[in-house]
């Protein structure tokens, strides 16, 4: 899905939400234990109840490999079943990759040609190299992290270097890199105040900004500071929506939590039209 596919499907939906798969058999309803793919079946029932509130859905790839040969079936069951029930639907790997130029290109085969996700997020510290073979996949989206959501954002990402900031640094330096157009980043939605100083740098980039609902971070400053006229957010709930029940009616409390979300940013997106 190209980026002007994924706006249009915004202001269709009214809605910039990102739904989280982060899904932990510790935390599912157990009476879904005794089904054949239990994680796929979790998965099913939330994306049935929930994909009319949201745009994209981002399993985040850890709870997947956690789980074994099970999980990674479960992933590649919750990707196909996307895909054929729901083609509109943007969908993000969160698997926060990056490594030597011929090992990364085996990571963007494996997302984005195996498994046919949208967009994979990537790890920038290993630099241009690691980066661009994610770049020459046309109408796939890389997202970089730049400034992530946890309080260890500060350890390196905020430190200056040559008098600017390391996550600045990233933004700019990675905007020369072949096939740039194909880049997002991610911004956590803890530190929303920085959206400000970021717009500066990347007016028109799309921005996947987790850390709403379960970290704390707010959404209304997160609009306020990072949204553009084409709204350019991507803004990721998951814990607070997936788990909002764990009783046999756990997708129907989801599917209020994800509606709640929604009319919020409908309210926001109303601001820009
Ligand atoms: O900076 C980052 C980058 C990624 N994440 C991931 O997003 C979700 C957030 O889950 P919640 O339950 O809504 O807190 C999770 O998969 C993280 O690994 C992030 O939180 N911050």
């Amino acid at each position: 899905m190209t980026s002007q596919e994924l706006t249009e499907q915004i202001f269709k939906k009214k809605s910039f939400l990102c739904i989280g798969l982060d899904t932990d058999l510790e935390k599912i309803p157990t009476y879904l234990l005794t089904e054949e793919n239990p994680i796929f079946s979790f998965n099913k029932a939330i994306i049935d109840a929930t994909h009319e509130f949201c745009v994209a859905y981002k399993p985040n790839i850890a709870f997947y490999e956690a789980a074994g040969e099970k999980g990674w079936t479960a992933l590649r069951k919750t990707i196909q079943y996307l895909h054929e029930k729901h083609p509109d639907i943007y969908t993000i790997a969160d698997a926060k990759r990056g490594d030597i130029g011929n090992t990364s290109r085996m990571y963007a085969k494996a997302f984005f040609e195996d498994l046919g996700f949208d967009s994979i997020t990537v790890a920038p510290y290993m630099g241009k190299d690691s980066v661009e073979p994610f770049l020459e996949f046309e109408n796939r989206h890389t997202i970089l992290l730049a400034l992530t959501s946890n309080e260890g954002a500060f350890d390196f990402q905020t430190l200056k270097s040559n008098g600017e900031d390391i996550y600045k640094k990233v933004i700019k330096t990675s905007r020369k890199w072949k096939n740039s157009e194909n880049l997002m980043y991610v911004i956590g939605a803890t530190k929303a105040e920085y959206l400000q100083e970021i717009r500066k740098i990347i007016p028109d980039s799309f921005l996947l900004v987790p850390g709403v609902g379960a970290q704390g971070g707010s959404l209304e400053d997160v609009c306020k500071y990072g949204m553009t006229k084409n709204v350019g957010l991507l803004v990721n709930s998951s814990r607070k929506i997936i788990y909002a029940s764990q009783s046999s009616n756990f997708a129907e409390i989801a599917a209020a939590k994800a509606s709640s979300i929604q009319a919020l940013m409908q309210q926001e997106l109303e601001k820009i039209q």
